[in-house]
């Protein structure tokens, strides 16, 4: 990777060293957003993109975290040495580099170098699979590009699966539902699932990893959980549905009309959730207003698909802009019993619970969630947690640890993100042409100035984490941009966005509903909760205290085929 001088960029992990590595092992957490904030973009995340990586090698580095092979690693290659390479290989000499060992280098693996031993294990490599590209769509030579392997409509795909296969599994195949296991957790994950990703270990015989629509479900008890809230909700509603069917449905019809409608219906409260009550935070009003994300509550004609909207999801949405994510996970989970009072273990740092669920089989899917609604989120910084970037291990596959950070920005590199100035200039924004211009505070600009030769070589990821917060919102201006238009196309483009599909009644009952709601609905021993999940009580001791779910608005499902 070279820099606008023709030098070597620094390394990922540099970057994320100097950057995004936190001095304090205390981050400073929100005063008045909740846990909530960061999950719901995860959930949402997995409902709209997942970029794979080749499966068949298990890792860029050995085992014992060294390099697997010296010319399979991510190492700046200055352009001149690869158009010298190019230039042997097309005049057909072999010279230092043979075709394989460019393909290699080029196509699978750009791991990372630890030139220090953060990690303690005394590893020298962090693993890196480049994302798979494929062809372009007329079949000719260009730039490389990434695909996304899920739906990029929020359609609950994540719940459901992305192919015909995965939701037929996940089904019953009777009166509409989804397929359980005991305590109403998700079903087991099955081996042929485990062995090929090889990523999520349990703690003992009688714990099971989970199966979902996507298979990242495992990745951190929080998410697992809230994947467990929906697949319930779906359940819940296909039971009700079932008890109404109109007489034009036969019976053999029944479990498909049920799932189909139900899935509809969950469908929509995934979209009413993340317009009406998390884009408003994490962007903000003006930026809600800017990019025409307003709910406009039953103003279909606002609404109106436009088959020119690319509804796709764009490469810098996520590869950089949307993991901002990344910057708000606090150090771990806090199970909460029905009374809000913390267990006494407390809080159950990420760095023990990533792939592994036993914290759900210790507390359950309800304390879980609601340490989730009641523990503040971390506040938007560029530093990582602690627990996520020091000692963060996804099992043999990522046996020298993890650094999210230099990964972000790695990925970026990989799938050939242009610079953060280049972003900001293509998003219309004033660019910054030294380190002076940023609109940062001036502790990160010094950082940064310590690890980049020019203002113009900041990766897009951590130029866009480092930017202030726009006012009202929880991001800066270049990531608001991002995903602002992001989430207006994936609404204008998507012909089944809900207010277009659902009768006028039964849209009523979806704009009632909250996360609360929803919460309150599946939740065993659920008898208080905050109405605005996505911000603590305190925020509002007022407005947000916490009421009887009585008091939470419903889902009325009554007479819904006539509403
Ligand atoms: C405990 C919390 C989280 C963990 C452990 C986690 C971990 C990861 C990991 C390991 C990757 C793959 C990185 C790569 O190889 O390029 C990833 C990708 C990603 N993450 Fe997170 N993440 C978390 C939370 C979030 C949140 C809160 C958001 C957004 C609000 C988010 C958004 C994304 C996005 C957009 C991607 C790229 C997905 C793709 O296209 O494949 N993540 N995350
Ligand atoms: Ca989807």
């Amino acid at each position: 990777m070279v820099c606008v001088a023709g030098k070597c960029l620094p390394s990922a992990r540099n970057v994320s060293k100097v950057v995004h590595m936190s001095s304090n092992t205390m981050m400073k957490m929100s005063h008045t957003h909740s846990h909530m904030l960061m999950l719901w973009g995860q959930f949402l995340d997995h409902d709209i993109t997942l970029t794979p990586q080749r499966q068949t090698l298990t890792s860029c580095c050995t085992y014992d975290g060294v390099w697997r092979d010296s010319e399979n690693t991510g190492k700046c290659e200055p352009k001149t040495s690869v158009r010298q390479r190019l230039r042997s290989l097309q005049s057909g000499g072999q010279g230092s580099g043979g075709s394989t060992r460019i393909s290699m280098s080029f196509d699978v693996c750009m791991a990372l170098e630890v030139d220090d031993d953060t990690f303690g294990f005394g590893h020298t490599c962090i693993d890196f699979q480049r994302s798979l590209a494929v062809p372009s769509s007329s079949c000719d030579l260009g730039y490389r590009e990434q695909i996304n392997q899920v739906t990029a409509f929020i359609d609950g795909s994540q719940i459901y699966g992305s192919t015909e296969t995965m939701s037929s599994e996940l089904r019953t195949h009777v009166n509409g539902t989804l397929v359980t296991s005991r305590h109403n957790f998700l079903p087991p994950e099955d081996n042929v699932h485990q062995q090929l990703y090889d990523e999520c270990v349990t703690s003992s015989g009688t714990e099971n990893c989970f199966k979902a629509g996507d298979n990242r479900v495992n990745v951190q008890p929080g998410l697992s959980s809230i994947h467990t809230l929906f697949m319930n909700e779906h359940n819940r509603i296909a039971r009700i549905l079932i008890r109404q069917l109109p007489s034009t449905v036969s019976s053999n019809n029944a479990d498909e009309f049920v799932y189909q409608e139900t899935r509809k219906i969950v469908g929509a409260l995934l979209q009413h959730i993340t317009y009406n009550e998390f884009l408003p935070v994490l962007l903000g009003e003006a930026n809600m207003r800017k990019y025409n994300l307003l709910n406009n509550k039953l103003k279909r004609s606002k609404l109106r698909y436009n088959s020119q909207h690319q509804p796709g999801i764009r490469n810098e949405f996520a590869t950089f802009a949307f993991r901002v994510g990344h910057s708000l996970v606090p150090e771990g989970l806090v199970p909460t019993d029905a009374s809000y009072t913390k267990h006494g273990s407390g809080m159950a740092y990420f760095d023990n619970l990533l792939m592994n669920p036993h914290l759900l089989y210790r507390f359950g899917v309800g304390d879980v969630l609601r340490g989730v609604i009641a523990e503040p989120v971390k506040q938007p910084s560029p530093e990582l947690s602690h627990h996520l970037e020091k000692t963060f291990r996804f099992s043999n596959r990522t046996a020298g640890g993890l650094d999210l950070a230099a990964v972000n920005i790695q990925r970026g590199r990989d799938h050939g993100v242009p610079s953060y100035t280049v972003m900001r200039r293509l998003c219309r924004l004033p660019v910054p042409e030294s380190f002076a211009d940023l609109d940062m505070p001036d502790k990160v600009k010094n950082k940064l100035m310590r690890v980049y030769n020019s203002v113009e070589d900041i990766d897009a990821w951590t130029g866009a984490v480092s930017e202030r917060r726009m006012p009202g919102a929880m991001i800066g201006r270049l990531n608001a941009c991002i995903i602002g238009r992001q989430f207006r196309s994936l609404r204008k483009g998507d012909r089944f966005c809900f207010p277009s599909y659902i009768a006028a009644g039964q849209l009523a009952e979806v704009y009632n509903v909250t996360l609360a709601t929803i919460l309150c609905n599946n939740i065993e021993n659920m008898a208080t909760v905050q109405p605005q999940v996505f911000y603590l009580v305190q925020w509002n001791q007022l407005a947000n205290r916490r009421v009887s779910c009585d008091q939470i608005p419903t889902l009325n499902l009554d007479s819904w085929f006539t509403k």
